[in-house]
């Protein structure tokens, strides 16, 4: 009997999900979903506290499918059930998967019940059969070529080998686990540079032992003796931990040299600088005006869609219908969220319904000046972030100012918490950054890169003597409320001025999500919670922006929730003019952007500047 079966988005989201008994399994599938499927391992069943889970990857709609079981019951048709169920729910939904509708009710139930009556039917039956031999063609033999039989060197093991290392992993150490998943998920340049110091000094000591004692080398023929183990490359051994472990700092790496960029020190003092416009607001009306004059005919220019509506009549919904959509899907071509374009547009009809119209220059102001006006309404922050001002304020007060990072995995958060780091550095606050992902692989050494190159930039003879950045840290596999809350006390306790909490980038797991940013925020209470989010996508950020805020709320205790304060657009430098991220972004939460990313350097953070977005986003 099936205990738990749940269908979710790869985003988080549960469209369905069906449990037989009280059992709570949110451990279970909490440790299936960070342990095998974020490390993308290929094994699809996975043992955890008497229970077995198996899963299915839907990768076209990104779809997640669990089954959850009691050990002892031994089901054989899971497997059958999985493939059956996951093609009839992509089957019964495909139209709402392919427009990613995933906030509807999704009624399965009987579905459910049919699929899994059928799995269990087949099982019996299946029971029954006498044992079939296999065919020529199912054997393993029939796989086996001449060139398959051949050996290469390089080559790795056959699947099973690497299974009895997953089967392994369960049961192994912290320290073992994150060996692991580090040599999985691509380990950092430090360990692989420690990885083969370790192995040329074990070469070399090799050769010292065999030069020394003359009895050691064994005749060919017993050397051939006995079937060899496989020497991995980079593999090392259990002796080797110790020094792959690097959530610790050690003497040696303190002293390493960085080589900072000087140059950029005291660009970034005083507040931060506004996105360049590309032309002023007068020389972009002129422009399109003149734009529309030299062209009359043509169709290019945003607002040559308007074209059509001339005359001394009052205009209509219909009349403005064809122009509408149009300009909708100009802007949804600029990035901008499908449903927030359309609403972008139906506020522009609202002010223009009723309106008489002349010429068609007056017409390309009129709906210009609209647009304009609802897009710098939207863009325009209800009210002011001064962090400069909110940080001095705290720390005249003896507390830290707290700020949290949040926001799915690869978005940029490290990367902008650092930009942002190197500018409260430069405004003379010293800033502890408190390590809290404490899932991916290579967070917290990623975050201890910066923090030295960071107080290579500002060395403490720049500030009294006072180390402007540290990071508190403990490693992996930990509570990161907790954490957060330690590192609060401890920058509080030692008088630093700004703490900067980096989350795991997994909100996108749900159930993750619930238990960890919802706990950091509830328990340590930050003054500034900042949603990081990349420039790059359209609808897709809207929907991690909305669930975000949405389970924030959902999971809160208390009846005024912590939602988003305000959002770090990232990658802005990657995006051209399709800026239509920004207005959705602000549209859904009502938050100011605070920060946009503009590149890879710590000088890349610039403040968002309305004009220029509305700017490119009426080109
Ligand atoms: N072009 C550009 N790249 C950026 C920007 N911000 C971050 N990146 C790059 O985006 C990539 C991911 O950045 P990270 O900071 O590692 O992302 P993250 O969200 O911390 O990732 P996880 O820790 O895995 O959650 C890196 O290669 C960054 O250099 C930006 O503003 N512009």
């Amino acid at each position: 009997m099936i205990d738990l079966f749940t269908i979710f988005s790869k985003g988080g989201i549960v469209l369905w999900c069906f449990q037989s008994t009280s059992n709570i399994f949110t451990t279970s599938v909490n440790s299936l979903i960070q342990s095998v499927i974020l490390q993308e391992k290929t094994i699809n069943t996975f043992e955890d506290n008497g229970a077995i889970l198996q899963y299915k990857l839907d990768n076209e709609f990104d779809l997640v499918f669990i089954v959850a079981y009691q050990k002892i019951l031994q089901l054989s048709y899971v497997d059958k059930f999985l493939s059956d169920i996951h093609l009839e729910f992509r089957d019964k939904y495909k139209n709402e998967l392919s427009n990613r509708s995933f906030f509807q009710n999704f009624e399965f139930s009987k579905n459910y019940e049919y699929v899994l009556r059928k799995s269990e039917e087949w099982a019996k039956v299946q029971s029954k059969l006498p044992k079939q031999m296999r065919t020529f063609e199912e054997s393993a033999k029939s796989k086996k070529t001449v060139a398959s039989m051949i050996e290469k060197k390089n080559e790795d093991k056959p699947v099973k080998k690497e299974k009895k290392k997953e089967v392994n992993f369960v049961d192994e150490s912290l320290e073992v686990k994150e060996l692991l998943s580090n040599s999985q998920n691509g380990v950092t340049e430090d360990i692989i540079a420690v990885n083969r110091a370790k192995f040329a000094q074990k070469m070399a000591q090799k050769k010292k032992d065999g030069k020394k004692s003359p009895k050691s080398p064994k005749s060919p023929t017993q050397e051939k003796a006995g079937k060899k183990p496989r020497v991995w490359d980079l593999g090392g051994t259990t002796k080797d931990l110790q020094n792959l472990e690097r959530t610790v700092d050690r003497p040696e790496d303190a002293k390493s040299h960085y080589t900072a960029d000087t140059e950029i020190v005291g660009s970034m003092e005083g507040g931060i600088k506004d996105l360049e416009v590309e032309s002023s607001d007068e020389e972009f009306e002129e422009e399109v005006e003149r734009e529309e004059i030299k062209k009359p005919t043509s169709k290019g220019g945003m607002f040559s869609i308007f074209k059509g509506l001339v005359g001394s009549k009052n205009l209509t919904a219909s009349d403005m219908q064809p122009a509408l959509e149009k300009m909708r899907d100009h802007l949804i071509a600029k990035n901008v969220a499908s449903d927030i374009a359309v609403k972008l547009c139906d506020s522009v009809a609202t002010k223009l319904e009723g309106k008489v119209l002349g010429t068609f220059d007056s017409v390309a102001t009129i709906v210009k000046s609209t647009l304009t006006d609802s897009l710098v309404q939207i863009l325009s922050p209800n009210r002011r972030v001064d962090i400069l001002r909110d940080c001095l304020e705290s720390k005249k007060n003896g507390t830290p100012y707290v700020m949290t990072f949040c926001g799915v995995n690869g978005v940029g958060k490290s990367t902008n918490l650092s930009k942002i780091c190197f500018w409260l550095i430069e405004n003379n606050l010293q800033v502890l950054i408190a390590a809290c992902d404490t899932f991916r692989a290579g967070a917290v050494e990623q975050l201890r890169t910066h923090m030295r190159h960071l107080n290579a930039l500002h060395p403490p003879e720049r500030h009294a003597g006072r180390q402007m950045v540290q990071l508190y840290e403990k490693g992996y596999g930990k509570d990161a409320a907790g954490i957060a809350m330690e590192a609060i006390r401890y920058a509080r306790d030692c008088k630093m001025d700004v703490v900067l909490i980096d989350t795991a980038g997994r909100m996108q797991v749900s159930l993750l999500f619930t238990t960890t940013i919802k706990t950091l925020l509830k328990v340590n209470e930050p003054d500034l919670v900042l949603f990081v989010g990349e420039a790059l996508v359209g609808n897709e950020a809207v929907d991690q922006l909305v669930k975000f805020n949405q389970a924030l709320a959902d999971y809160s205790s208390t009846t005024n929730p912590h939602l988003i304060d305000g959002i770090v657009l990232t990658k802005f430098d990657t995006i051209d003019d399709k800026v239509g991220a920004a207005i959705s972004m602000t549209y859904i939460t009502g938050q100011p952007i605070v920060f946009v990313g503009t590149g890879q350097t710590y000088t890349d953070l610039k403040a968002l500047n309305v004009k220029a977005v509305v700017h490119s986003l009426m080109k």
